[in-house]
């Protein structure tokens, strides 16, 4: 396989760090918009891709949350997650964890339990048509209050089996990991496995919480923390997974340019960095889009992409023989093409 393109679609991957919300290309969003009668702020499709141009977070966000507001039904959730699916098995992804936000759906009269309908149908279709293995994360929005924070646990306890984690998204400066210390303790004691996004736009402080505060398993984006080398040691030390999003960080300049993103650093440093598309149809490109994007811009080989995706599944929540099974395909591969 002389291509490197190929390599990087063909090479077995996971992806950890996906907002399905996020995966909404705007023609699906004029699609739904018509079946439901919801009136949205856009002419064309043309109209809402030139609209995706951030200088922060907080840009993206109102756009995104505005752009959810067409998805009302349990069909239009499993059509979302559908078409992830269909593009993500396209990128070699065999396993996806996948974030969702109920908080931004419940809020707008449309309930936990079509949200949960609708993303487990898709989910069940993919691991049929596709092989491939999900898992789900329920993202508690941080810019919201912690008691909204338990009232969306409690609504997810008849779902428990089905989710595998909860995680913390949404606007990350002044809302620091803190805020959420007693919610995350909760779900832990339900069983539940934990990730934060911090780092992102917020100071190494933030990761420091995340860590000693709410326990996280992952640590979703965790860019900032290199600028703290005592924390960087930690990670390392710990065998922390970052769950980092190259397209996602420069449409949202994290980094000004790709060729400044910090991902070989990462693995130098001995960071269990991998590699996602956080929101691709918003940041322009899925998961292997990220990979061809920092191989690019950084010069990583086919050793370093394929220490990413091993990444991808050591920091899975997939059972160790799953890891395993998953391991020994992915060294198979790379002893053919690597
Ligand atoms: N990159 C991101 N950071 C924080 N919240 C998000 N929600 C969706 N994408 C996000
Ligand atoms: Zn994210």
């Amino acid at each position: 396989m002389a291509d490197l393109d190929t390599f990087i679609a063909r090479l077995p991957k996971a992806e950890l760090h996906l907002h399905i919300e996020g995966s909404l290309e705007p023609e699906l969003m004029f699609a739904l918009a018509q079946r439901n009668g919801v009136t949205i702020p856009f002419a064309s499709v043309e109209e809402v891709r030139a609209a995706y141009s951030f200088t922060r977070l907080q840009d993206f966000l109102d756009i995104y949350y505005a752009g959810a507001d067409v998805l009302r039904t349990a069909r239009d959730f499993h059509d979302l997650a559908a078409a992830y699916f269909d593009r993500t098995a396209a990128d070699g992804v065999v396993h996806a964890e996948i974030m969702f936000d109920p908080q931004t759906h419940t809020a707008r009269g449309v309930s936990f339990d079509t949200v949960m309908e609708g993303l487990l149908s898709a989910v069940a279709e993919a691991e049929a048509k596709h092989g491939m293995t999900v898992k789900l994360i329920l993202c508690f929005l941080r810019h919201l209050s912690e008691e909204e924070a338990f009232a969306t646990l409690e609504q997810a306890r008849p779902w428990l089996d089905r989710i595998t984690a909860v995680g913390l998204d949404s606007s990350e400066l002044g809302h620091p990991p803190e805020k959420f210390a007693r919610v995350f303790a909760d779900a832990r004691a339900l069983g539940l496995r934990l990730v934060a996004h911090a780092g992102e736009e917020g100071p190494p402080e933030y990761v420091h919480q995340a860590l000693d505060l709410l326990d996280v398993d992952r640590l979703d984006h965790g860019n900032r923390s290199l600028e703290d080398p005592v924390l960087t040691a930690r990670l390392a030390r710990t065998g922390m997974t970052l769950t980092v999003c190259p397209l996602s960080n420069l449409k949202l300049c994290v980094v000004n340019d790709m060729a400044d993103h910090p991902i070989d650093h990462m693995l130098r440093q001995g960071l269990r960095a991998t590699i996602n598309s956080d929101d691709p149809a918003y940041f322009g490109g899925y998961v292997a889009d990220n990979y061809r994007a920092a191989a690019a811009a950084r010069g990583l080989d086919r050793r370093d992409l394929a220490t990413l995706a091993r990444n991808s599944f050591l920091g899975s929540f997939l059972p160790d023989d799953a890891v395993a099974a998953h391991l020994a395909r992915l060294d198979a591969f790379v002893a053919e093409h690597g």
